[in-house]
């Protein structure tokens, strides 16, 4: 049994009345009890998450392996169908980022990004200048011509996010876009990633398992719990938390939690 999906258009929003409420910005995605099993109703995956997602937020996503986060990215993207409680999610679909950048390997970085605006319907002509703003704004603009096999795995997921925000999608989702980079080299995209959200104003959903991550990143973190899923405890993060001393203290708080929350389970 599939549960009721609402699309919300640009201009129809809808407060949940229940759950984590945004901290400022309209509501884009808004989960209601919202519930996935894979056929076993009696076994969740994902059990009443309540969530309230505003414009603009950036939102990170930690839990145990297996708690059910990147069914929950799915069921934004609309990739699967809720079985319980309801979800209001944008009309004109979403963007998608994956741990692994999944670029065409026979085109060049920025025919993947050209191929990402032909699908959305940029006429021929704008699509070479509309690709070089992207390659510029992820600091690529000299490896237009590189296929991915040329490329670093820093690189890859640059173009990757060049041609997720190439969709011109307002919600962004990220699964782990950088989990397999050095800790470098993830530094420098988190900066990146960080001054782009600020520059596009976009919504991101981003799950991670680093904790670091999600302090350096979110303006509010989500812990699910293990089996089934639903979020157990939020915070938010304010700027000056972001600074290293403050940011150690709340990511070994987070830590706790989530260690609290394995140990719970096991
Ligand atoms: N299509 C599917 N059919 C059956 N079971 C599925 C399907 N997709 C996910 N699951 C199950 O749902 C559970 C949650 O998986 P999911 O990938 O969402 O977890 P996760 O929190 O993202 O894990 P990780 O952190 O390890 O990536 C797992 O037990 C997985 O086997």
């Amino acid at each position: 049994m599939t549960a009721p999906v609402h699309e919300v258009t640009a201009q129809e929003v809808t407060t949940a009345s229940t759950g984590s409420q945004p901290r400022d910005g309209r509501p884009v995605v808004v989960l209601d009890k919202l519930g996935k099993d894979f056929g076993d109703p009696n076994n969740p995956v994902l059990e009443d998450v309540d969530l309230t997602i505003g414009r603009g937020e950036f939102v990170a996503l930690l839990g145990a392996s297996g708690c059910g986060k990147s069914t929950l990215l799915n069921l934004i993207a609309g990739l699967e169908q809720p079985t319980a409680g309801s979800m209001e999610i944008p009309a004109d679909g979403v963007a998608f980022m994956f741990q692994d950048a999944t670029l065409f390997p026979w085109l060049t970085a920025q025919g993947n990004i050209e191929l990402a605006l032909k699908l959305r319907g940029v006429p021929k002509e704008e699509r070479k200048e509309k690709a070089e703003e992207l390659l510029a704004l992820v600091h690529l603009q000299q490896a237009g011509k590189k296929r991915p096999h040329e490329l670093s795995g820093g690189m890859r997921q640059r173009v990757a996010l060049a041609r997720s925000l190439a969709q011109d999608k307002h919600v962004l989702l990220m699964d782990e876009p950088f989990a397999a980079l050095d800790a470098i080299t993830r530094d420098l995209l988190h900066e990146e990633l960080a001054r782009i959200w600020r520059h596009t104003g976009r919504t991101i959903i981003f799950v991670t398992h680093n904790v670091r991550e999600a302090v350096r990143l979110g303006q509010r973190v989500l812990l699910l719990s293990s089996r089934p899923g639903r979020v157990i405890r939020e915070w938010q993060v304010r700027e000056e938390q972001k600074q290293p001393e403050q940011a150690a203290l709340l990511a070994n708080e987070m830590t706790a939690a989530l260690r609290q929350e394995i140990s719970r389970h096991v």
